[in-house]
């Protein structure tokens, strides 16, 4: 088992409140990434969990028992950092048997739970060799092999993949996918790489300064993001938000115009909103050179061709930034005008305090293939 539940957790350092109340429920078997800018807290509460730093308020349970008082090697935790934390003057063997020595396992249990871990991270031909005669990412193995060995009911992740090139990276996500269906251990891992967040998570916690802005499936949080923290934080490039005026609520959804034109948006309105000025989202990716519901006319100052993508960063006349994400042969030049058309259905809305009305779409049948959804 491996259950962990935050209770209205809190952290101070003197009077800066670093987590101001954190609810939060992790299920037995889950990978739960923790996502937020930096100083957001995000390593703070995972070495709450983890015992390494004390907890000023609240509480934390680990498969029912609250855990607050009890040291790091207690509560069945086990922690990968993103420095490894190796011991350079041991081979790759004594640094994964490490915490089994600790505990005083026989010699004999320690070279079959060695031998094992190091099968499946594909270490088993280096046992012999030390930390620094190792790759990037044979060193980072050998980290997760000290935490798998202790068989931990909850793994923690702070950052583990920042320190390895790109292609690594790549390799370590799936291998570490793979890891986490393999054990179906409870695993909960800090990272910045949206990447990382969006292809490893079952959820996504984005925290905004100490606070949690919401909890997800990581399509869920792309497709019906709760407000423009979460709109602006999940997605790359990041969404566009166009200041809009609301002229009508009706059933269908909300009017709103921009520039002359009118838009219906079809999300659940309020009466009060009419006459309001909402913030309308709109992701890169739902930018076409095309007509659209609303055609958006920018001047882009720089274009990036990436050969698949070719991305227009421009500014509204507000002078916040509006960004395209077009075709790799996209016909834009910098300093051209371009009109930009862009598709109602695609649209997010966000009331005068930042919080999204509700988008009338299914996620989860929004990226499946229609013969996958059928047979469901
Ligand atoms: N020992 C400490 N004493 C005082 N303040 C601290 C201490 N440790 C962290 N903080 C503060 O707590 C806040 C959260 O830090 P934390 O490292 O958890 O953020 P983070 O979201 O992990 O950031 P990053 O993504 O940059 O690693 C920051 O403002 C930081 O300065």
């Amino acid at each position: 088992m491996g259950q962990l539940f935050l209770k209205k957790v809190r952290k101070s350092y003197g009077h800066f409140e670093v987590i101001k109340g954190v609810d939060l429920e992790v299920k037995d078997g889950e990978f739960v990434v923790f996502v937020g800018p930096s100083g957001c807290g995000k390593s703070t509460l995972l070495r709450m969990i983890a015992g390494l730093d004390d907890t000023t308020d609240g509480d934390i349970v680990i498969d029912g028992e609250r855990v607050n008082d009890k040291p790091p090697v207690e509560r069945g935790i086990a922690m990968v950092f993103q420095s490894y934390a190796l011991y350079p003057h041991m081979s790759v063997f004594e640094n994964i048997a490490f915490p089994l020595r600790v505990e005083k396992l026989p010699e004999e249990q320690i070279r079959e739970k060695v031998g094992a871990v190091s099968k499946i991270l594909q270490l088993d031909q280096r046992l012999q060799q030390r930390p620094g005669q190792l790759s990037g990412g044979q060193r980072q193995r050998v980290a997760i092999g000290r935490a798998i060995v202790r068989e931990p009911k909850i793994f923690l992740f702070d950052e583990p993949l920042s320190n390895l090139d790109a292609a690594l990276r790549a390799d370590m996500r799936i291998e570490l996918t793979k890891l986490h269906r393999d054990l179906a251990a409870t695993m909960i891992y800090v990272t910045h790489d949206q990447i990382e967040a969006m292809t490893m998570a079952d959820r996504i916690v984005v925290l905004n300064a100490g606070n949690i802005a919401q909890v997800g499936a990581p399509l869920e949080l792309y497709h019906k993001p709760q407000n423009t923290f979460v709109a602006g934080f999940i997605g790359n490039p990041k969404m566009n938000f166009v200041p809009v005026t609301c002229v009508g609520v009706d059933a269908i959804g909300v009017t709103i115009s921009y520039e002359g034109q009118t838009a219906l948006i079809p999300v659940d309105g309020r009466s009060d909103l009419v006459g309001q000025t909402l913030t309308l989202g709109i992701r890169p990716e739902h930018t076409r050179l095309s007509d659209g519901d609303l055609n958006i006319l920018v001047t882009p100052s720089v274009i990036e061709r990436l050969g698949i993508n070719t991305i227009a960063y421009a500014a509204l006349p507000n002078g916040e930034p509006y960004c395209a994400l077009l075709p790799g042969s996209a016909p834009v030049r910098a300093e051209q005008p371009m009109t930009t058309g862009i598709m109602a259905s695609d649209c997010h809305l966000f009331d005068a305090n930042g919080q999204a009305l509700e988008r009338r779409i299914d996620w989860r049948v929004l990226d499946l293939p229609a013969s996958v959804t059928a047979a469901e």
